[in-house]
């Protein structure tokens, strides 16, 4: 790839017809688990999706959407959306975050590149501070990488350093942010013992504070901001743990959605504002709810909320969260290899119309307009992506019954779009991210639901390790088109290649192999 004989013109496939329009629809946190009562699609009335899995099953098929199939560092790693995104829209897997963390602390990369370099000028007269996600959900950080950032930065030269922790809850278990929080406060006890100066400063809910997302809300930020940067917050505690355990105990309290608080001394002041001269890394490596963090950090120009101060900082994020806006213009490790030829620029250098209604993941980060409902309408443009937000978001909130109503709807939008590929002769193609909704409950090894010290199921609000099906059809679709029987491991980046041969294309050939075949007999 990249080479001058590089042709952006993809080669006529040999048997399936061009022009047809193809919805891909992505039905977020749909996986496939066995049927119980906790797997909510199976409860659900879902007759659209059923009748796809009992309909035709040489054009059902199920894909891996977690692991190192989607460029994750294990196969204990759940999917999410970023990483599933990227690998149905780039049809290649790449290193995403996670694993381009953990490489770079390894190797020890992390500490001689520009954004080490840079945060470190601050080492001797000011503080470092740590600004993330307390969580080892391996979603947008995890525990042992801060840990092990602590450690490094330590060692090379931060006497003063700051941590202020978001909590999570949505990606672990609720309520484990009291054992991350002693955890975390051992290991700045241990570095305070080596003399230097190491506290958690501030801290609050993920969903309530700080890691809002495509400018939602920006009140969620303004909340970090004042805990983090001018050491104010509606609550003030001696300690963190304390914060944590007390803040919980409000009615309806969960790790999500804790309140702000700051970290007070024995006078009552904050232990932690960000200063003047101090230093930030934002130690998420992923970007899309740190992005409006970055901006509030980094733009001399503001005027999403009052900042009241605006300190003189070196800010690095643990990754650029943007490539396009290059933000933050520093940061501590390096980003993938440009992701490019995805599915999305490709098709589009064919000249065909496409409406996009997913997220950035799914052309490497770029910008794609914002989710709508205006699928209907544009079914007649000749590519359709639609990402259904239902079970995922529902999902997350732990509420199995409101769960298995998101799944009923989404299977109703589908239906929807089925109608319309129907009247325009279509093709569709239905997959997922990742996996939520058909498991709501933590399990032991052995697959049974594991009970918390009351007897009560543990619910979980995450994504899962399951793998999420694949469907085609339409009218559009050639009569011999089928899945292969050859790809038992294939992924969600397989998917790619069959979108492009669904539009009459040979996929690149770089790409994963594509999942279909055109049979001459049926
Ligand atoms: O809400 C989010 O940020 C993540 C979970 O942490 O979910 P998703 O990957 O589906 O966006
Ligand atoms: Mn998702
Ligand atoms: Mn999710």
């Amino acid at each position: 790839m990249g080479s001058s004989d590089f042709s952006w013109k993809l080669k006529d496939h040999p048997k399936l017809a061009k022009g047809k329009t193809v919805a891909v629809v992505v039905l977020d946190g749909w996986g496939e688990a066995n049927p119980n009562q906790y797997n909510c699609i199976h409860v659900a009335d879902t007759p659209t999706m059923d009748s796809l899995k009992n309909g035709a099953p040489e054009r059902w098929r199920l894909v891996k959407a977690h692991g190192t199939a989607v460029g994750l560092p294990s196969d204990d790693d759940m999917g999410n959306s970023e990483v599933g995104h990227n690998a149905l829209g780039a049809g290649r897997i790449y290193a995403q975050g996670a694993k381009l963390v953990d490489t770079a602390l390894e190797t020890g990369k992390i500490y001689e590149g520009e954004g080490f370099e840079y945060i470190k000028q601050s080492f001797e007269d000011g503080t470092l501070h740590l600004i993330g996600l307390l969580s080892d959900g391996g979603v947008h950080s995890r525990f042992d990488q801060l840990q092990l950032l602590l450690k490094g930065a330590s060692e090379h030269g931060a006497k003063r350093i700051r941590v202020h922790i978001l909590t999570d809850g949505r990606d672990v278990v609720d309520g484990s942010s009291v054992g991350f929080v002693e955890s975390l406060e051992n290991d700045l006890a241990k570095l305070c013992e080596k003399d230097v100066d190491a506290k958690i400063a501030s801290g609050g809910g993920r969903m309530y504070v700080t890691m809002d997302r495509y400018e939602n809300d920006w009140d969620v930020v303004k909340r970090g901001w004042d805990a983090q940067v001018l050491g104010e917050a509606p609550h003030k505690f001696k300690s963190a743990l304390e914060a944590v355990k007390k803040l919980r105990e409000s009615p309806g309290a969960n790790d999500q959605f804790l309140p702000p608080f700051v970290i007070v001394d024995d006078n009552g002041k904050a232990v932690g504002p960000i200063l003047d001269g101090d230093a930030i890394v934002t130690f998420n490596f992923r970007a899309d709810r740190m992005v409006m963090l970055a901006k509030a950090l980094e733009y001399d120009k503001f005027d999403k909320f009052d900042r009241v101060r605006y300190p003189k900082i070196r800010y690095a994020g643990m990754l650029q969260y943007d490539g396009e806006l290059k933000l933050p213009s520093h940061y501590l490790v390096s980003p993938p290899e440009n992701i490019w030829c995805t599915t999305v620029s490709v098709l589009c250098m064919q000249a065909m119309k496409l409406l996009n209604l997913v997220t950035s993941h799914f052309s490497g980060m770029g910008t794609d307009p914002d989710v709508s409902t205006r699928i209907w309408k544009n079914i007649l443009k000749s590519q359709v992506r639609v990402n259904l937000p239902n079970g995922d978001m529902v999902g997350h909130t732990g509420d199995v019954q409101a769960t298995i109503v998101a799944c009923k709807a989404a299977d109703e939008a589908v239906k929807m779009i089925f109608d319309a590929i129907e009247q325009v002769g279509g093709i569709y193609v239905v997959t997922a991210d990742h996996g939520n909704a058909e498991d709501m409950v933590k399990r032991n090894k052995k697959g049974e639901p594991l009970l918390d010290k009351d007897g009560n199921v543990q619910i979980l609000t995450s994504h899962t390790l399951q793998p999420v099906p694949i469907a085609i059809g339409g009218p559009g679709l050639a009569p011999g088109a089928r899945f292969r029987q050859d790809l038992f491991g294939a992924g969600l980046a397989n998917v790619a290649a069959t979108v492009m041969n669904l539009h009459g294309f040979e996929a690149l050939s770089d790409y994963e192999p594509t999942l279909i075949e055109v049979a001459d007999k049926q």
